[in-house]
C-alpha cells in the first residue's frame, strides 16, 4: 500500500470514530433530556435532586465512595445542594432519599400502606423470591414473626451455653497472638448462625463447608449484578447454588419450623477497644462476681452489669452506620410533605445524617459512649429501623457484640498492629486494611 493510501486510511477510521462518538454522546444527551422530561413533567415529584447520567444515574458516584470521600460526603453534598428529601436515580431506578426524622417516620411507619420491600434484582437471584426481605404483606408478617421469634431474648437464652462455647472456643486462642479480628470475628457469627438456623454444628464437614459459602452469599445482596466470573454477584450465585445442593435436604427436614433464612451479619468496628481497655473496672467486676459465683459462662442477666459496654455498643452503631438505610418501592402514588412519589420509584432511607445530627449528637464525629448513658431515644436512634421490617437480628446483635467484648476484655490486653486504610462503603461497610491486635493474657 503506499504512504497516501495509508494516510486516507488513517484519516477515515479517525472521521469514523469521531462520527461514532458524536452519535453516541447525541444518542445519551437526547436519552437523558426525554427521560428528565418525561419523569418531570407527568408528575409532582421532589423537583430538588438530580437524576445524573442516562441508565446509570448517580450510580458511579454512590459505588465509588471511599474513605477519602465517604458516602457522609456524597449526602451531604446533595443536601447542601437540593436539601433533605431529594430525587436521585440509583441502581437503575429513579429514587427519592429521606433522612429526616419524620421522612424516617413516613418510611418505616407507612401509614399509606403504599410501600413494598423493594428489594434489588441481586437480592432476588441470590435469596429467592421467599427470602424475607423480598416478601410483602401477609406472607412477610408471618415469616418476619417466626425469625423474631426465634432471635429474641426468650429463645437466646437457651441458646446462650452454645454461643458462649462457639465464643471462648475461639477467642480463647488469642492469647500471646496477632489477631485479624473482624475475620475472627465473622467466622465466630457465621459458625453461630449454621448451628442457630440449619441445626448443623461447625465443626461437622457440612458445617465447615455451609460457612465458608454464607459469606459471599451475602456479599451478593448489595452488589452490582452483572453475571460475568470474577464479579462479586457471579460469586455469590454460584455459592449461593452450592448452598441449596447442601441445604436443600435439611431445609426439607427444617420445613415445619420455616426458621431457615440466613441474613446478615454483625461486625464489630475499630472504635471501642481503646474505650474499653479504659474501663477494665467494669468487666473485671462481673468477671470476678462469676468466678466467685463459680459460673463463669455469659448469662443474660450480665448484659445489665455491663452498662458501659452496651453504651459502647450504642456509639459503635450510630458512628459506623453498618446498615446505612433501607429500600422501600412505592406501590401506588404517594403524597408526602407536599410531594407526589411516583407509583414504580424506589425511596431509599438513609440512617447516617440522623446519627450525625449535632443537634441530637454534638460533636457527632467523636467516638463518645457517654452519649448513651440514659438509654437511647427512638426517635434518634435508629441502627436497626422501626416498624414491620425491624431488623429481626437486634437482640441476638447486642448479645453477641456484647459478650464478645465482655470475654476479650476480661481475658486480655492489645495493641492494634495494623495501619489504619480507612472505610469501604460499597457493597457493604468494612474497613479498607486489615485490623489485627495483638494481645495478651491479663494477669
Ligand atoms: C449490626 C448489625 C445489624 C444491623 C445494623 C442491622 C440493621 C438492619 C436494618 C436497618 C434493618 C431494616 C431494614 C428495612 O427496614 O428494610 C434490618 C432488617 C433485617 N435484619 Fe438486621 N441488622 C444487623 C444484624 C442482623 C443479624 C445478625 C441478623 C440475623 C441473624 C439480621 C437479620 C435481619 C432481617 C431478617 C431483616 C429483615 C426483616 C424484614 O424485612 O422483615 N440482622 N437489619
Amino acid at each position: 500500500m503506499e504512504g497516501g493510501d495509508l494516510e486516507l486510511g488513517n484519516l477515515w477510521g479517525f472521521a469514523n470514530a469521531l462520527q461514532l462518538t458524536v452519535t453516541i454522546l447525541l444518542g445519551l444527551i437526547i436519552l437523558r433530556a426525554c427521560r428528565t422530561w418525561h419523569l418531570q413533567g407527568s408528575r409532582s415529584i421532589p423537583s430538588k435532586g438530580s437524576f445524573g447520567w442516562p441508565i446509570i444515574g448517580e450510580t458511579v458516584g454512590v459505588i465509588s465512595c471511599n474513605s477519602s470521600y465517604p458516602f457522609d460526603s456524597w449526602l451531604a453534598d446533595h443536601t447542601k445542594r437540593f436539601g433533605t428529601m431529594f430525587k436521585s436515580h440509583l441502581f437503575m431506578k429513579p429514587s427519592i432519599i429521606l433522612m429526616k426524622p419524620d421522612e424516617l417516620k413516613y418510611f418505616f411507619d407507612d401509614p399509606d400502606k403504599g410501600l413494598d420491600s423493594g428489594a434489588p434484582w441481586a437480592l432476588k437471584q441470590i435469596f429467592g423470591a421467599k427470602s424475607v426481605l423480598a416478601m410483602n404483606g401477609n406472607e412477610h408478617t408471618k415469616m418476619h414473626k417466626l425469625l423474631a421469634d426465634s432471635l429474641m431474648i426468650p429463645e437466646l437464652r437457651k441458646k446462650l451455653p452454645e454461643m458462649d462455647r462457639l465464643m471462648l472456643q475461639s477467642i480463647s486462642k488469642w492469647g500471646g497472638n496477632t489477631v485479624e479480628v473482624l475475620d475472627a470475628l465473622q467466622d465466630m457469627l457465621l459458625k453461630f448462625m449454621t448451628l442457630n438456623f440449619f441445626g448443623i454444628p461447625w465443626e461437622d464437614k457440612l458445617g465447615a463447608q455451609i460457612v465458608s459459602l454464607l459469606f459471599p452469599a451475602l456479599l451478593g445482596i448489595t452488589s452490582i449484578p452483572v453475571y460475568f466470573p470474577g464479579t462479586t454477584f457471579y460469586k455469590a450465585v454460584q455459592a449461593r447454588r452450592q448452598l441449596n445442593a447442601l441445604l436443600m435436604p435439611i431445609i426439607g427436614a427444617l420445613r415445619s419450623s420455616e426458621t431457615t433464612e440466613i441474613l446478615k451479619y454483625a461486625k464489630l468496628e475499630r472504635f471501642p477497644y481503646q474505650n474499653l481497655l479504659e474501663h477494665e473496672a467494669e468487666t473485671d467486676a462481673v468477671r470476678k462476681k462469676k468466678e466467685e459465683s463459680g459460673d463463669t459462662a455469659f448469662s443474660i442477666s450480665d448484659l445489665k452489669e455491663l452498662k458501659y459496654t452496651t453504651q459502647v455498643y450504642h456509639e459503635v452503631l450510630r458512628i459506623t452506620n453498618i446498615t446505612p438505610g433501607a429500600s422501600r418501592t412505592a406501590t401506588k402514588d404517594l403524597t408526602f410533605n407536599g410531594y407526589v412519589m411516583p407509583k414504580g420509584w424506589r425511596l431509599l432511607a438513609v440512617l447516617s445524617p440522623l446519627h450525625k445530627d449535632p443537634e441530637h449528637f454534638p460533636e457527632p464525629s467523636k467516638f463518645d459512649p457517654d452519649r448513651f448513658l440514659m438509654p437511647p431515644n427512638p426517635k434518634t436512634y435508629l441502627p436497626f429501623g422501626r416498624g414491620n421490617r425491624t431488623c429481626v437480628g437486634r437482640d441476638i446483635t447486642k448479645l453477641l457484640v456484647v459478650s464478645t467484648l465482655y470475654h476479650i476484655c476480661s481475658r486480655f490486653t492489645w495493641k492494634i498492629v495494623s495501619e489504619d486504610k480507612g472505610m469501604y462503603y460499597f457493597p457493604v461497610v468494612r474497613l479498607a486494611g486489615k485490623y489485627e491486635l495483638a494481645f495478651s493474657p491479663r494477669s
